[in-house]
């Protein structure tokens, strides 16, 4: 009996490419684009031998895979999922023993959140949630949103924290700042309108983080709270919880390229978590947060 080897492939799977273009609009202003991607890259070829010798004089590595797609978002920019896929598939047929490639994207598409040029809400992806808690004669009443995710290009800094033999992390003035955003607000008055209430609280949170030049997420979700609660007398707490999903700059370096701010790996995890809870007057009602999950 002989068992022979089949069709293969090889390619690194689901490279989170964020590429941002800092163009510049008529008034001066410089407005971002962000293109946001899930990049995937097989190869066929002449490499039988890696499976079935272990023999890799032929094997273009994943990771080349993976860093051509980051060269090449900034050698060629990103235009459109389609485009940017056919200036990979152009690339790996240039290289020998590759005969053919399947490259993949999924991208995520933003809107711009009006207030500047440099933030954006990613479209369709927010639920409404809503809870009722009754017990006797009390009635609490929460409303709130979850996987609101937004992203600021610019207007983004953390610096001035602790640093002691462990901390390995840059001190930055700019970065991408990330998260999707889930927050709760509990009703002492009712308001007459609640799903106008909901769209008026949605719209301060994204014009508050649009609009906070941010010395750390800390400090948005604040700010994003007392706005809401500075604009809504009725909500007398709310609670809000946000990953920081980080954006890494790429070192396109090795490839004798800059990266200015540009080409970024978008990591899924580990993330940071940042949770606040804002209280009207310092005041509390703990009994009302029971059925609502994931806040200390
Ligand atoms: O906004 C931030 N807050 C932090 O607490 C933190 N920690 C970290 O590593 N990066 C950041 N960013």
């Amino acid at each position: 009996m002989s068992i022979t080897l089949g069709p293969n492939q090889h390619g690194k799977a689901e490279v989170r490419l964020v590429k941002v273009d800092r163009g510049t609009t008529g008034s001066g202003a410089t407005s971002h684009t962000i293109h946001d991607l899930n990049v995937s890259t097989q190869l066929r070829g002449d490499f039988e031998a890696a499976f079935t010798d272990g023999d890799n004089v032929h094997v273009h590595a994943t990771d080349t895979q993976k860093n051509v797609v980051y060269a090449k978002a900034k050698e060629l920019g990103v235009t459109s999922p389609e485009r940017f896929l056919l200036d990979l598939a152009d690339h790996w047929s240039a290289q020998p023993w590759v005969t053919g490639s399947v490259m993949k994207a999924e991208t995520y598409s933003w809107d711009r959140i009006p207030a500047n040029e440099h933030s954006f809400v990613r479209r369709g992806q927010e639920t409404r949630t809503a809870v009722v808690d009754r017990d006797g004669e009390r009635t609490f009443v929460l409303s709130g949103l979850t996987d609101l995710v937004v992203l600021k290009s610019t207007g983004s800094e953390f610096h001035g924290f602790p640093r002691d033999r462990y901390t390995t992390l840059a001190e930055t003035n700019d970065r991408i700042l990330a998260t999707s955003v889930t927050a709760w607000w509990r009703w002492a008055t009712h308001p007459d309108d609640w799903d106008a209430a909901y769209d008026k609280v949605r719209a301060i949170l994204l014009d508050t983080f649009a609009e906070v030049h941010s010395l750390a997420l800390q400090q948005t979700i604040y700010e994003m709270g007392r706005a809401v609660m500075e604009a809504v007398d009725g909500i007398a707490e709310m609670r809000i919880s946000c990953p920081n999903k980080h954006h890494f700059l790429v070192d396109l370096s090795p490839f004798d390229l800059q990266n200015d701010n540009e080409v970024f790996y978008a990591a899924d995890r580990p993330y940071g978590l940042i949770e606040a809870a804002l209280q009207r007057d310092g005041s509390t009602e703990p009994d009302a947060w029971v059925s609502v999950p994931g806040f200390a």
